[in-house]
């Protein structure tokens, strides 16, 4: 059946205070989520650290970067916060022979943290280097193993677009695209071109196609769906397309996502929330947030706003919709 645009538009603010976990002097460090990028490579090592940053700003406890061994000292300089491992390897530092041993080593160590982890963040500045590339399907199988949720954005849209079986089937798995990210998406598992006039009905039918996995379509208004249902985040955002943006908004989907995980574990049937969807709500929030930080920067900021600009709003505009005291 199809659902009219103007129908989904999605109460976001209500979600976020929903699913926004109260601060309480009982709790310890690590119960308002650990979060982990896999991404930094060689030419990008911005774009993780937006999407970690962000995390920490929107309130998780802990935030993991896995980039390669080059990346790792850059993302270390911009911010002592961050918790960064130089695990990750491209081909022109491997020997074809070492590649399998190398392979199960960068895999061990991510293992060693895996289960604690509440979502991984997969594809920020990754890159498209084969054999990162196919050390990270490895990583994206273990977590799915471990039903760990993942974001994936950026190259790790490249590497599962045309791997689509590494989420196929995993509801907690959330795809972010962008305008080339979905083209390509859509191309390939619909076999068709990207309809605007039926938007809806075409991001509803690709979550559907790829067995429930969530979707957040990014663009003048962000599309959410998981196959079952459409929501659609349009509050006012910038006018701006500073790059890194969409980093911002993984990190940020990260968090909630584990919030709303929680949120939904621990509550009774009388929770008030629409859609029991973890994923579905983590979207819904992170959109809505990213958006509203975007809008109050741009304020201040206009034509100069740049990433760093948004992210130092994103405390603020948390707190104007649900207050920490
Ligand atoms: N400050 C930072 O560090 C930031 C870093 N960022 C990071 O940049 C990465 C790419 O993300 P993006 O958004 O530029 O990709 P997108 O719009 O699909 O491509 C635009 C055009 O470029 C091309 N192309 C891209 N990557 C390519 C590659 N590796 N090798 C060859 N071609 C490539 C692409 O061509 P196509 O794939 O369509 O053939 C398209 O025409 C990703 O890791 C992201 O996280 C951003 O988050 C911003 C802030
Ligand atoms: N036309 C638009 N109007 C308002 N907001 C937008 C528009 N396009 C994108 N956004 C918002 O900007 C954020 C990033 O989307 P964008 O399409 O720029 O991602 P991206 O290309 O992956 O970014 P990045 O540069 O980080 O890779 C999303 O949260 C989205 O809501
Ligand atoms: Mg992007």
């Amino acid at each position: 059946m199809q659902q009219d645009l103007r129908s989904v538009e999605v109460d976001a603010e209500s979600v976020i205070r929903s699913i926004t976990p109260a601060l309480d002097l009982t709790r310890h460090k690590g119960q308002a989520g650990k979060i982990a990028v896999i991404g930094g490579c060689r030419e990008y090592t911005g774009a993780p650290y937006f999407a970690a940053i962000s995390a920490l700003k929107i309130g998780a406890d802990l935030s993991h970067v896995f980039c390669t061994k080059d990346a790792a000292p850059v993302i270390k300089s911009y911010s002592p916060e961050l918790i960064v491992h130089p695990v990750l390897e491209e081909s022109y530092s491997v020997r074809e022979e070492d590649k399998k041993i190398i392979s199960s080593k960068v895999l061990a160590e991510v293992d060693k943290w895996m289960e604690r982890f509440d979502c991984l963040v997969i594809g920020p500045g990754l890159g498209r280097d084969p054999f990162l590339l196919d050390c990270v399907s490895e990583i994206m199988r273990h977590a799915r193993q471990t039903n760990v949720p993942i974001v994936i954005d950026g190259d790790g849209l490249f590497l599962v677009t045309n791997n689509i079986d590494l989420v196929s089937g995993y509801a907690l798995a959330v795809l972010t695209p962008n305008v080339n990210e979905y083209k390509r998406l859509v191309e390939k598992v619909l076999s068709s071109e990207v309809n605007d006039l039926d938007a809806t009905q075409q991001v509803l039918s690709l979550a559907k196609k790829i067995g429930g996995v969530t979707i957040l379509k990014k663009g003048k208004s962000d599309l959410i769906s998981d196959g079952d249902t459409v929501k659609s985040v349009s509050i006012y955002g910038s006018p701006r397309r500073c790059g890194g943006q969409g980093d911002i908004l993984s990190g940020s989907v990260a968090v909630f996502l584990s919030w709303a995980r929680q949120h939904i574990k621990a509550a009774d049937s009388n929770s008030n929330l629409s859609c029991e969807n973890p994923a579905v709500l983590g979207c819904i929030a992170g959109s809505a947030m990213m958006r509203k930080a975007a809008s109050v920067a741009f304020s201040h900021k206009k034509r100069s706003t740049v990433t760093g600009d948004i992210i130092e709003c994103l405390g603020k505009s948390l707190e104007d919709i649900c207050p920490a005291t």
